[in-house]
């Protein structure tokens, strides 16, 4: 006969005629042991969450709206040697420095991954990555496609890609014009690229696709992700 058939060695009384802790004890007293109030899974791993996908597709734009709306992400501040835009911020949108600054994080293998994007260097630092996630955070990055696909190389499995997209290319390229931050040539080079950086939505685990005027049906597709892959059995352990 197995435990939950044998009889109570003590008489449990019915929840109907006695309150929740004295058949809670009487319940305890015939298993013989106490009742564990330790989760019974133990917390999520943190996640790192690559957000990767064409230019003027809206990366910016839904990590900053997911931002406001889910405060147990961090998300990573890049490290650029780009001039800074207007209204950009050193230190929250990006860290602003030096193409010498900069080669000297490379020489100390002080980034996760960089890239020469439209002749500005772009990188990931991994010291932020480690604090973050030691604390608990689910990190959030943003690269361009080679990133992500280099990304994939070391992290494997163990981190979360998602791929942007825009729901046309006609879409996408009015989107880019509309934001009025590009020179003609620039323009032309990130349309050009736009075309040849969808064909590699298959290597990412997500797609969203960021549909004119529907920012916050991508932000909360977003935050779905992130609640699904936070109730994984098997769940994804990133080491930077
Ligand atoms: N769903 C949307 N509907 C309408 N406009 C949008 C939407 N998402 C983003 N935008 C606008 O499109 C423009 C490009 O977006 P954003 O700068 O976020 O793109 P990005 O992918 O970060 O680009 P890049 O890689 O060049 O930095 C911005 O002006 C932004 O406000």
């Amino acid at each position: 006969m197995d435990d939950s058939r044998r009889p109570p060695v003590v008489p449990i009384p019915h929840p109907d005629s006695a309150g929740r802790a004295e058949v809670f004890r009487a319940l305890e007293a015939s298993l013989g042991s106490s009742f564990s109030s330790d989760p019974i899974i133990p917390d999520p791993n943190p996640l790192i969450i690559v957000i990767s996908g064409p230019s003027g597709v809206g990366k910016d734009a839904v990590i900053k709206r997911l931002r406001e709306v889910r405060e147990d992400l961090h998300f990573v501040v890049t490290a650029t040697s780009r001039p800074k835009r207007e209204g950009e911020v050193d230190g929250k949108d990006y860290y602003f420095m030096s193409k010498e600054e900069f080669l000297s994080m490379i020489e100390k293998n002080e980034l996760l991954e960089y890239a020469m994007v439209y002749g500005d260097y772009k990188g990931v630092p991994k010291q932020q990555i480690r604090d973050y996630m030691e604390k608990g955070y689910d990190v959030v990055l943003r690269v361009d496609i080679q990133g992500a696909a280099y990304l994939r190389k070391i992290l494997r499995d163990n981190a979360v890609f998602v791929f942007l997209v825009a729901e046309s290319e006609e879409a996408l390229v009015k989107r880019l014009i509309g934001r009025k931050t590009e020179t003609v040539e620039a323009l032309l080079m990130r349309v050009a690229s736009a075309k040849e950086e969808l064909k590699h939505v298959k290597d990412f685990d997500y797609v969203v696709v960021n549909k004119e005027g529907e920012l916050e049906g991508s932000v909360k597709l977003m935050e779905s992700i992130i609640d699904a892959e936070k109730a994984k059995v098997q769940q994804r352990r990133a080491v930077v």
